[in-house]
């Protein structure tokens, strides 16, 4: 049975007299998906920096896998099991998709071992490549292999899709599904082409606060959903 991972109670991040996340309740379960929609400044990236701990809750609890991590420094949350891929791939470029994954695994766990990792990312053809000369899609999922490498219980995505071709993005959201057999993972994203690929437990924020909660299927279908994000799309 899959155990709750993460649990947010009652999660606010002011920032002067600014309310950038308002009474966040939320948890998931280890080995899920989920997707965190929302328009510009409503709140998703203050949402992942709480998990990290870039930021700490102004008010609320934040428990990982039992622990309080509210207040815990980003290096232990780190420790703990929670990873974030940034937007841009910082991988090493003169180094080859082989190499890139023996940095990230140098004492890191054995499990996922590095074929299975590349199979999932799909990058098993290329592992002799060298980083500069992957697509910006291979890059990424360079990046998603070396975070994996580490063997988060968490893996915090922010817009992986940014800049890649159509075809990229469709593959990213299959690569995703197969990724949640070893990690939980939340992704925030703008590409709804994308969200719809993915089709998860979607998240959407607005005003700050955590306006609905479904799978995609429910939350494309929500008017009021689509009054205050989707409709602008
Ligand atoms: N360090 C900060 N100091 C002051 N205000 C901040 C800070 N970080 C975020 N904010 C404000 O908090 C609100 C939420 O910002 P946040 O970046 O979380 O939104 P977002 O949903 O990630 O937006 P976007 O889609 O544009 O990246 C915004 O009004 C933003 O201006």
């Amino acid at each position: 049975m899959s155990e709750v991972l993460l649990e947010m109670k009652g999660v606010s991040v002011k920032f002067g007299g600014l309310t950038a996340l308002s009474d966040i309740d939320y948890s998931i379960t280890s080995r899920s998906l989920a997707c965190i929609i929302g328009p510009n400044g409503a709140g998703k990236s203050t949402f992942l920096n709480v998990l990290t701990g870039t930021l700490r809750p102004s008010i609320g609890s934040v428990a990982f896998r039992g622990r309080d991590i509210g207040g815990l420094a980003l290096h232990r949350i780190s420790r703990l099991g929670i990873a974030r891929k940034f937007q841009i791939p910082s991988v090493f470029p003169s180094l080859s998709v082989a190499e890139n994954m023996d940095v990230a695994r140098w004492g890191a766990a054995r499990e996922p071992d590095e074929t299975d990792v590349l199979e999932m990312v799909g990058l098993s053809a290329r592992r002799d490549v060298k980083a500069a000369d992957l697509s910006h899609g291979e890059k990424q999922w360079l990046e998603i292999g070396m975070a994996i490498a580490a063997s988060p219980k968490l893996l915090l995505l922010d817009e992986p899709t940014a800049g890649m071709t159509s075809q990229e993005t469709q593959a990213t959201a299959a690569l995703l599904h197969r990724l949640k057999r070893h990690t939980a993972i939340i992704a925030v994203e703008h590409d709804i082409s994308f969200v719809r690929a993915l089709d998860t437990d979607t998240l959407v924020l607005h005003q700050g606060r955590l306006f609905r909660r479904g799978p995609f299927s429910e939350i494309e279908a929500d008017e009021a959903v689509r009054d205050v994000y989707l409709g602008r799309r």
